[in-house]
């Protein structure tokens, strides 16, 4: 089937949650985290006052010093001493435990967000590119939270440090600090011109950087294709095309930082010049003490510190807000059994299901279509479809490709619902079945089957984890890849590579077969499980199909006639609409469109001399 993905470069989401509303959420993700919160604002509170501290000991030691006070100057060290101590301690604390609900508060949205990935409808999932899901989980979500824990942390620590040096400077001269704080004020006010500028090219930028990682992704997954078809020049011209595309959004960016960190400086500097100059005019005065002015001259670069970080925090907020929009633009997909549209719609709660699942499972009911219509976005695939599947029976669909085969063994998985008519499974609706109890008997194997990286026994057991060893072993044997198995180096705890890309065809199907026999499927939906396949291969693969589909509600899907000829009955497909169907003999007698289809796949085997006459 085709997948028509978004690359992460056009935002999906038309109407972006406001600035304030993104903010807001972001704020209520840390709310299981208050404790943690106030625990670290304490320690931001002691660490802003033993900078006071250092302040007032320095200022006490240069008194006792310049007046030749050794008691003075003994009692000063102490309290220094003291104040070292108890700085160092807070500090250590404080980076210990940011730094582990860093990693708890992320690593928990982070599943939270793969929950989300992993049940979200899958007209939903279709949309996007694998990189750009894979960003959103690696990096937006790890950012947004960050915005909230560092930050917010951040904030408050350095607006304790400015409140309590500004408190103690108040307390030594008034004119001087109230200068200070005037100047401190200038230090946002500059900023202002290059946040909401800053915000919008920072979700473009993101935006890029997702193409590009969706890019590179392709180009390394497809290095078969790549190397066959000589890709390697285009490609690369196409990645230095995007390259360019990403530096003209990220220069300006780094411009508009550059200027957004260093302006608060240089206003901060200016302050400092106007202290010293006041301040030694208050000394000259005798206003001021010489201990004072070097307490002042301290704190001023204590308090520039914290301003500084203030005026750039409020610009990597800015960042954070635009991760915050991807993380929660994901977030807030709809998941499968979030639909309950249709739970409601036919008056059945999960529960009920959940009792009916001890009289029936999948395949047990007859499964029907009712006038079906679907289609993938505004595309339309299929039109009234009306079908039956029989218990026990193996049902077949031909037809050409791009006809909707596919498609109706997903509606049968429930991934997608259809967009009018109904699915049944005995009286019950499928959209009144929780999809994760639906699909519980249900066995699926496709064309290419998806293998984990993994061992063998785990990618066999995958079909139901609670399996015994024994069963897996049996579930090999059935599929006739135990014998493979054994002679690999460590049998079942083989690793096998990314996508099971180290095993040939046959064996990777094989292995989803033996997959498919350790779940004990009620119902079997096998979509063209052999078409891949060479004539040795596809022989093996039949038999053991055959062991799996014996008293099994079987649905194929398939293009070679040994596949469905003996199915019990067979449906034709053109355009997405069923336009024949019957048993095979049926079929070939109403010398119909399957009829000829079948014929023509006859003469083009004899045509290329193969020994296959029945596929077509
Ligand atoms: N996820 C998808 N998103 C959008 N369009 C899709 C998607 N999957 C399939 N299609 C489109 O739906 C139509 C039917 O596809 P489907 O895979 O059901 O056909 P098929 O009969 O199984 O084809 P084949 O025999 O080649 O596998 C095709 O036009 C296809 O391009």
């Amino acid at each position: 089937m085709n997948g028509i993905t978004n690359t992460g470069t056009t935002p999906l989401n038309e109407q972006p949650a406001a600035a304030q509303n993104t903010f807001i959420r972001l704020l209520k993700l840390g709310k299981p985290y208050t404790g943690w919160y106030i625990i670290l604002c304490v320690l931001a509170a002691v660490i802003s006052l033993t900078t006071v501290g250092l302040a007032e000991s320095l200022r006490r030691i240069i008194n006792a010093a310049t007046n030749h006070n050794t008691s003075g100057l003994t009692a000063g060290m102490a309290f220094a001493a003291v104040i070292v101590i108890t700085d160092a301690g807070a500090n250590f604390l404080n980076t210990y435990l940011s730094g582990l609900l860093e990693i708890k508060s992320t690593s928990k949205l982070q599943i939270s967000m793969l929950t989300r990935i992993l049940n979200v409808q899958m007209k939903d999932l279709d949309r996007y590119h694998s990189a750009d899901l894979i960003s959103r989980m690696n990096d937006s979500a790890p950012a947004a939270q960050q915005g909230i824990n560092r930050k917010t942390i951040d904030l408050i620590s350095n607006l304790l440090q400015i409140t309590f040096l500004l408190t103690y400077l108040l307390s030594l001269q008034f004119a001087l600090t109230l200068g200070t704080i005037i100047i401190c004020a200038l230090v946002p006010l500059v900023m202002l011109p290059f946040t909401s500028r800053l915000r919008t090219m920072n979700e473009q930028r993101q935006s890029i950087e997702s193409a590009q990682q969706a890019f590179v992704q392709d180009s390394i997954q497809g290095a078969e294709v790549v190397r066959a078809f000589s890709l390697a020049p285009r490609l690369l011209r196409q990645f230095t095309g995007r390259v360019r595309q990403f530096n003209t959004v990220h220069l300006p960016v780094s411009r508009i930082e550059a200027v957004g960190y260093n302006m608060p400086l240089a206003v901060i500097l200016g302050g400092l010049l106007y202290v010293l100059s006041y301040g030694g005019y208050l000394v000259i005065g005798g206003r001021l003490d010489v201990g004072a002015v070097a307490a002042f001259l301290i704190c001023f670069e204590q308090i520039s510190n914290p301003v500084s970080k203030l005026a750039n925090l409020w610009t990597e907020l800015q960042s954070s807000l635009a991760q915050g929009k991807r993380l929660f633009e994901v977030m807030d997909l709809s998941e499968e059994d979030g639909n309950s549209a249709g739970l409601k719609t036919a008056g059945m709660q999960d529960e009920a299901w959940t009792e009916g699942v001890n009289l029936t499972v999948a395949g047990q009911q007859p499964l029907t279509f009712s006038n079906v219509s679907f289609g993938y976005g505004q595309t339309k695939v299929l039109t009234d479809i009306h079908l039956r599947i029989e218990p026990g029976k193996v049902t077949a669909f031909a037809g050409a490709s791009g006809s909707g085969k596919s498609t109706i063994l997903q509606l049968m998985l429930a991934a997608y619902a259809p967009d009018g008519g109904s699915i049944h499974h005995g009286r019950v609706s499928l959209q009144a079945i929780p999809p994760r109890s639906w699909r519980s008997r249900i066995a699926y194997v496709s064309q290419e089957p998806y293998l984990f990286s993994g061992t063998l026994y785990e990618n066999i057991v995958w079909g139901r984890p609670e399996a015994s060893r024994e069963e897996v072993i049996a579930a090999a044997q059935n599929a006739g890849i135990h014998e493979f198995i054994m002679r690999t180096p460590l049998q079942y705890e083989t690793v096998i590579g990314e996508r099971g890309l180290t095993l040939s065809g046959g064996e990777r199907q094989r292995l989803s077969i033996a997959r498919a026999f350790v779940r004990e499927p009620g119902l079997l939906l096998l979509d063209e499980p052999t078409a891949a396949l060479d004539s040795h291969n596809e022989e093996i693969v039949q038999q053991a199909l055959r062991v799996l589909m014996t008293n099994r509600t079987t649905v194929v899907v398939a293009h070679r006639l040994s596949t469905i000829r003996h199915a019990d009955h067979i449906y034709f497909m053109e355009d997405g609409a069923i336009v024949e169907q019957g048993t095979h003999g049926e079929l070939m007698a109403l010398q119909g469109k399957y009829h000829a289809m079948a014929q023509a796949g006859v003469q083009t085997e004899a045509a290329a001399g193969g020994g296959i006459s029945n596929e077509y």
